[in-house]
């Protein structure tokens, strides 16, 4: 049996970065990836940075070719190259970082506990090899969550955002169950390519997490697009057609049933924690009823030397998040251990939609709620210079702050360039800054953060 000093299960974000780490503190390291493709997790081969590139792409062809399928389907083909190409060459740079480290041993495999210091590794030959860990970390990411649909598993045109975003073939139709991050996202990249998207959600509210200006917003923008929603739609069945697939669903209000006839199938039904195959119970690990992993909030499982890091522990499913995660272990390993992950809420997201849309806090719904006293401001994003001259009007600001402290509670920046923007208002919040310092900070011109110096002049 092979000793190490750390056996790392899944070569993800929070994974490779502790690798690293770990090897060059002279730490012997193993790390455990079951499928070649997925070296580096993912965010880079099937998540972030292939739907970003390919939402970015869409934005260009909707410029280009608006209303024109032929050389939007054209230019699709081209763009998931590109993509690939991208993906392919970031995948490489992650595996030729860790291969390179003389600490680190990359094993090819899927991964299962023996025991709780002990891991088996099945490659795809079905060879086994045990591996012995002093401490063991678990960075297995999500999967999607399949629904109860009948006909799905056998379906040639049924896909999840995985498989889909290998096709090169832009769907004319394209059906979307979820409207949820992944299910906007791509509705929104669908359409600008030039498909017909409907997108179907089972609740009645529609972002139901989201005050309802910005709601309505998000729902006149996408419809903009030309995205038929659907809410309340429960999917009964799938079965495939000669040049498609039909959906039967039922409108969950009324009971009225319906048929809808689309190139592909969407599922964007959400995702969970991946332990599915890790034998947890062989290590005495507990998990939670959707599947995560339990941890405390230095990310130790019940036994201490087994951690868990990502989507894997359940909760928000960020990039970001399984990175902090592994600073959190770091700074338990080698420094002051301050760090949990409670010290790093608010925690701010994105949806990359077509204007993008980005949270941090609390929304205003949620502030009424907990009985603060507040102040709203709303500003339009047709009001910020910067916005004018990128001819991205649509959208809005809005902030909510506490009145008697002056502190910022929420913010939701439903505009260009959000994602960035968002991130500075994420820095005052985290450093207690009155709302005055955003207010008065010098931004540079024309941009799209000097809108928070007249979204904060309102209080
Ligand atoms: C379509 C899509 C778009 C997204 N967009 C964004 C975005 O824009 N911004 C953002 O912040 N987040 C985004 N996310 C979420 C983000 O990708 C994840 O939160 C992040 O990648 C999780 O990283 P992780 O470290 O938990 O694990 P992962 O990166 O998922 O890595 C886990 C690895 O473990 C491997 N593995 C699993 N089980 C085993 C086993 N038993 N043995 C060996 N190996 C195993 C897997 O193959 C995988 O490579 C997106 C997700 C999706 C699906
Ligand atoms: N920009 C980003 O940061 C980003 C982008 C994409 C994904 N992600 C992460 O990936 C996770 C998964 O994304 P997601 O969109 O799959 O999940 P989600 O949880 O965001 O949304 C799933 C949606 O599907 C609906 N739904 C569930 N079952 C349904 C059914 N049978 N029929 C119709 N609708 C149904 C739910 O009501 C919900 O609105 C997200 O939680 C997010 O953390 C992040």
């Amino acid at each position: 049996m092979k000793q190490y000093d750390a056996i790392i299960i899944g070569f993800g974000k929070g994974g490779k970065l502790l690798a690293a780490e770990l090897a060059n503190r002279n730490w012997k390291v193993a790390i455990i990836e079951r499928s070649p493709q997925m070296y580096g997790g993912t965010c880079v081969n099937a998540g972030c940075i292939p739907t970003k590139t390919l939402i970015h792409e869409s934005e260009q062809a909707e410029r280009l070719y608006r209303d024109d399928y032929s050389n939007q389907a054209k230019y699709y083909a081209l763009a998931v190259g590109r993509k690939n190409k991208l993906v392919s060459f970031l995948r490489d740079k992650n595996y030729e970082h860790i291969k390179a480290h003389p600490n680190i041993t990359l094993y090819d495999g899927t991964a299962s506990f023996a025991s709780n210091d002990t891991v088996k590794v099945v490659s795809r030959d079905k060879k086994e090899i045990l591996l012995k860990g002093k401490e063991v970390f678990i960075n297995t990411g999500s999967t999607p969550i399949l629904p109860d649909v009948e006909g799905i598993n056998g379906s040639k045109h049924v896909f999840t955002s995985e498989t889909l975003l290998r096709q090169s073939k832009l769907p004319h139709r394209l059906l979307i169950l979820g409207a949820g991050a992944i299910g906007m996202e791509l509705a929104t990249m669908y359409a600008g390519f030039g498909s017909q998207v409907t997108l179907l959600e089972s609740g009645s509210r529609f972002m139901p997490k989201s005050d309802r200006d910005i709601a309505e917003s998000m729902l006149e923008s996408l419809k903009r697009k030309g995205i038929e929603i659907r809410l309340n739609a429960y999917a009964l069945s799938v079965y495939d057609t000669a040049d498609g697939v039909t959906l039967t669903y039922t409108d969950n209000a009324d009971g009225t049933p319906y048929f809808l006839e689309g190139d592909a199938l969407l599922l964007a039904t959400g995702r969970r924690p991946m332990t599915d195959e890790l034998n947890l119970h062989a290590a005495g690990i507990r998990t939670d009823a959707q599947g995560a992993v339990i941890v405390n909030g230095h990310l130790q499982t019940s036994s201490p030397h087994i951690w868990a890091m990502g989507d894997v522990r359940g909760g928000a499913l960020y990039d970001y998040l399984s990175i902090d995660d592994f600073r959190v272990i770091a700074n338990q390993l080698f420094g002051n251990k301050k760090r949990n992950t409670d010290d790093r809420v608010p925690v701010p997201y994105v949806i990359f939609t077509d204007p993008p849309l980005a949270h941090i806090g609390l929304t205003e719904e949620e502030a009424v709620k907990r009985g603060y006293s507040l102040q709203v401001s709303r500003l339009p994003a047709a009001a910020i210079p910067r916005a004018r001259t990128l001819q991205h009007i649509d959208g809005m600001m809005k902030a909510i702050v506490n009145a008697h402290t002056g502190r910022i509670i929420g913010c939701t920046l439903f505009c260009v360039d959000a994602p960035e923007v968002i991130n500075l208002v994420s820095l005052a919040m985290k450093n207690d800054l009155h709302y005055s310092a955003l207010r008065d900070f010098i931004f540079t011109h024309p941009s799209m953060s000097e809108g928070l110096n007249d979204l904060f002049k309102a209080f």
